[in-house]
Formats: C-alpha cells, sequence, structure tokens
C-alpha cells in the first residue's frame, strides 16, 4: 500500500481574537505573510507529496496568486472552508488523494520539518498521532461563577497543537461519524478518538505557537527574524 502523505492546511478562520481587520493568516512576517510561512515549510519537506489550503471564500483569490508567486507547486488546490474549523478541515480533505493525511493549522508557522517528521513516523506506528507539549502551567478546573473544582496532575496534561497525523480514510470516517452526530471538536484527534482510533502524542517544542492573540505576533517578529538570522 502507499504511504504518500499530504497535507490539509487550514487558514479559514476569521481571527476574532486577533482583533485586526486583516485575517491574521495574512499578517506580513518579515515581509511575507503568515500563511506563505507555514506553506513554505510543508513544500519543503521531502514526504509531503500535495498540499490542500482551505482558505475564505473572499481569499482563494489571492491564495492561489501567492502559491505561484512564491513556488508553492505542491498546493494543488486552494477551496473555500465553512464556518467552524471542523468544517473547513473537513472541506479540505475531500480535495486529497494520498493514504496519510497531516491537518494543520495556517497560523503556526514554526513548525520544524523534524516535527513533521517524528509526528508521521508515530502515526505509522500507533495509527494517528499529535504533536504536543506538556503544559508548564497549574491547570485548574473552573466552574462558570469562577470557583476551583479541581486541580487535575499536571503531569498528564498536554497542551496540544498542529499537526495531526491520520490515515485519510479513517479521519473522513471519523468526520462523517461526527457531523452525523453533531459532534464538535476543538481539534481532529478528539473526532479519532471517539472512532476508536488510537492516537500518540509526540514531544514537540513550545515555539510551535498557534497565533491567535496581539502579543503572540511579538514572539512570532522574534522567533522569525531569528531564525532567518541563524539561516544567513
Ligand atoms: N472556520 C474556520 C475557523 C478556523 N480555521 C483555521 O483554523 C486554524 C486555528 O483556528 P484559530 O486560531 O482559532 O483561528 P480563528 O478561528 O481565525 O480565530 P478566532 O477563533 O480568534 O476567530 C486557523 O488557521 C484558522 O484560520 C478555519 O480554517 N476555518
Ligand atoms: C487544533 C488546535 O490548534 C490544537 O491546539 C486548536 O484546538 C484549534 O483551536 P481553535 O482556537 O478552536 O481553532
Amino acid at each position: 500500500m502507499s504511504n504518500s502523505v499530504g497535507a490539509v492546511i487550514v487558514a479559514a478562520g476569521r481571527g476574532t481574537r486577533m482583533g485586526t481587520v486583516e485575517s491574521k493568516q495574512y499578517l506580513l512576517l518579515q515581509g511575507k505573510p503568515i500563511i506563505v510561512h507555514t506553506l513554505e515549510v510543508f513544500q519543503r519537506h521531502p514526504l509531503i507529496s500535495e498540499i490542500v489550503l482551505v482558505t475564505g471564500k473572499e481569499d482563494v483569490d489571492r491564495c492561489r496568486e501567492w502559491a505561484k508567486a512564491y513556488r508553492l507547486d505542491k498546493v494543488v488546490s486552494v477551496v473555500t472552508g465553512g464556518s467552524e474549523r471542523q468544517h473547513s478541515v473537513h472541506l479540505g480533505l475531500r480535495h486529497l488523494k494520498t493514504t496519510w493525511v497531516m491537518v494543520h493549522d495556517g497560523v503556526r508557522p514554526f513548525v520544524q520539518i523534524n516535527e513533521i517528521t517524528a509526528c508521521y513516523e508515530h502515526a505509522r506506528e500507533i495509527g494517528a498521532s499529535v504533536l504536543a507539549v506538556p503544559v508548564k502551567d497549574t491547570i485548574k478546573q473552573v466552574d462558570k461563577d469562577g470557583k476551583v473544582l479541581s486541580t487535575p496532575d499536571r503531569r498528564s496534561l498536554w497542551a496540544i497543537q498542529t499537526p495531526q497525523t491520520f490515515r485519510l480514510s479513517e479521519l473522513l470516517v471519523a468526520y462523517e461519524s461526527a457531523e452525523r452526530d453533531g459532534f464538535l471538536g476543538t481539534d481532529d484527534s478528539s473526532l479519532a478518538e471517539r472512532s476508536g482510533i488510537p492516537v500518540a502524542v509526540v514531544e514537540g517544542s513550545y515555539a510551535n505557537i498557534k497565533i491567535t492573540t496581539p502579543e503572540d505576533l511579538d514572539f512570532a517578529e522574534f522567533t522569525q527574524r531569528s531564525r532567518g538570522e541563524v539561516q544567513t
């Protein structure tokens, strides 16, 4: 059986927590849109053969232009997403033809080549995998009135990132089942878990942030600049 690997990069969100007029995935980082930085990592990865980019309806044309301008020839489709991340991923999955799929947030430009490789290798071994980091803070469960309910043992808590890797056929079944049941998850793995797919956690890096709120942009500028300086 072929072990071809594709990526679905989701970038159809509105970025309400960032609060900028321009959607955060199109803000410039060292002169280049964040989404292009993200796509370039997957373009460079030797395992990835095709990329489906999911974006807002009004952004499809400019994204296709960038794919050409930045020579992102692995981008086989730029398609319109849905109202929730889960819908956007589902729409993207339908355009992929590979055996394996890595789902990744368009606003996580700092994922590293070796992290993508590790994520894929663990999925091959276990069935599916997610990149993650152990939580550094103490986490409390709190009720709606602000009263602490419990303090879970931090040693078993991980902050989950992307990419998340699955067999495409299995993930499609999980997505269809979630849609039938009206289940809405905040990541792809939660849909796989409820379908009984075993998921491995792969330790990644704290730098692989999801650019979400304005203070993340300072970190992003700093990180991008220092990585650029190391490469030159
Ligand atoms: N309907 C949606 C919602 C989110 N995303 C994508 O999913 C990733 C992670 O989502 P998040 O950071 O929450 O982005 P937004 O939904 O844009 O942010 P917010 O919740 O602040 O509006 C982003 O790359 C975002 O573009 C998507 O493709 N389709
Ligand atoms: C998938 C994800 O990036 C894992 O951390 C995250 O759950 C997406 O969160 P969102 O803010 O609900 O889009």
